[in-house]
């Protein structure tokens, strides 16, 4: 028997890339709203009580109205927006996260997808200060790089619209240090401060790296990049979309330039570790409608719903 899912917000950029994933499948009954009726409040909460899973690619307005339209206790609503990251009663979709998180969203009829900088920080920090091997209250900071989808259609529409050399050079933004993204990152991050975060978009559709930066003798003692990528390989043993490359992996760079495009098109993460004994760059790489949107949704709907981890889902 198939499963009933629709996808609230079908329209913009994630709800797009989810279609690419589950239009593809036999196991999945896709529950479409018309076009022109896509904000109409009432056949939205119909095709959402309709549905054994639903995902919300929407605003966070538009989220929160979502999950108040929903009475049918056994529709499992997967949130793409900010709104329930770190919310009570909800669960955090990153499978990869500690021991236990692939069960609770097995479990858990409300599960919030990370944001997409959020999802590469987590995957980087979470498991060194589970080794003990980073302070809670090292003082982090962190930068991105990542494509103009992730501002959605209407910074995809901005930069494609542009005239030529407007968006030429990368832009950093953010700069107030209180990006949206903070609050997930401090909390699943199993941090005591929030990092000081500085992302930059680029003048390239999608692809995503963080990079967090850290001095050695400021890591607990015995901590340096082989205790890292050892913590790394045994928290990620088995997990299916996550790569630990090997330390300071020079082939993973062309001409010494780093590829921030290199995970687009898959549900990968990549992680890096650069650096030596004084410095080193932990660096996580996904494609922000993949794993850091669409890829990791059907991820949790897959875990959730009992299926294989990878079914529909392209593993690089
Ligand atoms: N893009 C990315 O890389 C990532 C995005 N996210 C999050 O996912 C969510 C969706 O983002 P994204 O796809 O980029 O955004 P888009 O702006 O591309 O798409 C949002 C969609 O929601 C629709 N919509 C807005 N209000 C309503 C409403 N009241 N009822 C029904 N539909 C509505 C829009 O309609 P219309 O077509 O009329 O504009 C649009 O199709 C956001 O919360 C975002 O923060 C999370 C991780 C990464
Ligand atoms: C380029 C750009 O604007 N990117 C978005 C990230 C989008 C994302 O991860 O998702 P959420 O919006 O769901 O948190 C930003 O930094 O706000």
């Amino acid at each position: 028997m198939a499963f009933n899912v629709y996808v609230d917000g079908q329209e913009g950029t994630t709800g797009l890339r989810l279609l690419d994933y589950l239009e593809a499948r036999d196991d999945i009954e896709l529950l479409r709203i018309d076009s022109d009726r896509r904000k109409d409040t009432a056949e939205r909460a119909r095709l959402l009580n309709a549905a054994d899973v639903a995902f919300l690619c929407l605003p966070d307005e538009a989220s929160r109205q979502a999950v108040e339209l929903l009475d049918n206790p056994d529709t499992c609503l997967i949130d793409a927006s900010t709104a329930f990251r770190t919310a009570e009663g909800w669960t955090y979709g990153l499978p990869e996260l500690v021991p236990g998180q692939r069960e609770a969203i097995r479990r858990s009829k409300r599960i919030a997808n990370p944001g997409c900088h959020a999802s590469a920080f987590i995957l980087l920090v979470r498991p060194l200060i589970e080794a003990g091997l980073l302070p809670a209250d090292y003082p982090l900071s962190a930068f991105s790089l990542t494509g103009y989808s992730g501002g959605g259609k209407k910074l995809i529409a901005e930069y494609e619209a542009a005239e030529p050399g407007r968006h030429a050079a990368p832009h950093p933004y953010a700069m107030t240090l209180a990006h949206k993204h903070l609050p997930e990152m401090r909390l699943h991050g199993g941090l005591a401060q929030a990092p000081v975060f500085t992302p930059v978009v680029g003048p390239f559709l999608k692809g995503l790296a963080v990079t967090v930066p850290l001095h050695v003798d400021r890591l607990a003692a015995g901590a340096d990049g082989a205790a890292i990528h050892d913590a790394y390989t045994r928290h990620y043993a088995g997990e299916p979309f996550v790569n630990v490359m090997p330390l300071a992996d020079e082939a993973s760079l062309d001409h010494g330039f780093f590829e921030v495009q290199g995970a687009n098109d898959t549900n990968r993460v990549d992680l890096f570790i650069y650096g030596g004994e004084e410095r080193l760059a932990l660096v996580a790489r996904l494609d922000n409608l993949g794993k850091g949107a669409a890829g990791a949704a059907v991820q949790c709907m897959n875990i959730h719903l009992g299926l294989d981890e990878d079914t529909g889902l392209t593993v690089g």
